[in-house]
């Protein structure tokens, strides 16, 4: 027998009304990605699951589509409980032996969490994440103080809650459509199944007011490490070619030679880059033997190497290059390199810094034999634990 096949349904079909923004919350930012690309990719990168699902609102296609590409979706309900439902009996026929709900709205989610309901599952049908109550529990009276409610025995619940499929589908299908329910482990104890605890993580708060958006930010800068790398690139000045620099074309009376186009400051940006996640060096990832690369426009060179940071769930800050030559005057066209270099890697153009310099008239910079660049790229990536 396979290994169970075990579906994240991350349910994203909310208006976000309580954080009083137009844009739901699942697709505003976090740390410069969509709290949805969070959730997502936590699991997403988790080797013990096979397929993440995600349910979004009515219209929302082109927001999901902006935030994570082409992935697989259902339409869901009003309530997050007729949500969770689509997500189920859209994989109803798929042989799903576990299923792991998960809150797009808790974005930072540990895999020390999924980690440790995919264990429970061994020894129960139904496992949800729990954090203790730490405050004075009260219950109130209007504008005033009623009684204290003891906090021994109160936990607070988080998600993923995670479920053997058939025994959640049941309970939601054994549900009364009138009723509703805030989480789906309420449900199944309610058709009769033991839920057991596991610990959970203050990283996994939900987002529910504006607020809570810079509690979430801190978090996350708390769990991301600044890295900065460099990269340097020369290439040959020859008559009869194009003068490519920064993804735009110089006029000039020569230009560089390479197998690419050989657009220098984006191949100084490109290793830069894959500094950043010590991923190699440009020419390991586009080799000159390869006659694929001949004439290639090298902004793929730099999409590719931000998408592999990306990847590791990366994040881009800035990017600073220092052009070296005595002619052409870069100065002219400084703001036209920014902006393209800034659409490239979908930075604002503030973000992206384009310096020149002569070398004095020495040197192969000097004598006009060639042109060179060097640049260094800002990024936090997640540090290595707790989250993926
Ligand atoms: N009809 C709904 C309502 C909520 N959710 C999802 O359920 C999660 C938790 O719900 P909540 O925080 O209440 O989100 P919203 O309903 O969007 O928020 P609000 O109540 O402020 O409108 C969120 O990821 C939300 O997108 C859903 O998929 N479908
Ligand atoms: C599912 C949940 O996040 C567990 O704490 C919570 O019940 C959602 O409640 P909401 O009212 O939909 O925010």
């Amino acid at each position: 027998m396979g290994h169970p096949t075990t579906v994240a349904l991350v349910v994203a079909a909310g208006n976000g009304t309580r954080t009083g923004a137009a844009l739901p919350k699942q697709f505003a930012s976090l740390g410069g990605r969509p709290v949805l690309a969070h959730s997502y990719r936590a699991f997403a990168s988790h080797p013990q699951i096979d397929r993440v699902l995600v349910v979004i609102g009515q219209g929302q296609q082109a927001l999901l589509a902006a935030a994570l590409g082409d992935v697989e979706c259902v339409v869901g309900g009003d309530t997050r409980r007729e949500s969770v439902l689509r997500g189920l009996e859209y994989l109803k026929n798929d042989g799903i032996s576990r299923v792991l709900v998960h809150d797009a709205a808790r974005p930072l989610l540990p895999h020390a969490v999924i980690d440790r309901l995919l264990a429970a599952l061994d020894e129960d049908v139904a496992a949800l994440p729990v954090l203790g109550v730490v405050d004075t529990i009260l219950s109130t009276r209007k504008t005033h103080a009623g009684d204290v409610v003891p906090r021994a025995g109160l936990a607070r619940v988080q998600t993923p809650q995670a479920f053997d499929f058939p025994t959640l589908f049941a309970a939601h299908q054994a549900w009364p459509a009138e009723r509703e329910a805030t989480d789906d482990a309420q449900m199944v104890r309610a058709a009769g199944s033991d839920v057991r605890l596991v610990e959970g993580d203050p990283m996994l708060e939900k987002i529910t007011v504006a607020n809570d958006f810079a509690t979430a930010e801190l978090r996350l800068n708390g769990a991301m490490q600044v890295r900065s790398a460099q990269g340097f690139d020369v290439h040959r000045f020859e008559t009869g070619q194009e003068l490519w620099l920064g993804g735009i074309l110089i006029p000039h009376d020569k230009g560089l030679s390479g197998h690419s186009d050989a657009d220098v400051a984006l191949h100084a940006i490109t290793d830069a880059l894959l500094g950043t996640i010590a991923a190699g060096d440009i020419g390991m990832h586009f080799p000159p033997s390869d006659p694929k690369w001949r004439g290639a426009a090298s902004a793929q060179f730099l999409r590719h190497a931000l998408s592999l940071l990306n990847d590791q769930g990366g994040v881009l800050d800035f990017v600073d290059v220092t052009v070296m030559c005595e002619a052409p005057k870069i100065g002219p066209h400084r703001d036209a390199i920014r902006a393209s270099i800034a659409e490239i890697l979908s930075l604002p153009i503030a973000s992206v810094s384009v310096k020149a310099t002569t070398t004095e008239r020495l040197g192969f910079t000097g004598r006009g034999e060639g042109m060179a660049a060097q640049a260094i790229a800002t990024v936090r990536v997640p540090v290595p634990a707790p989250l993926p």
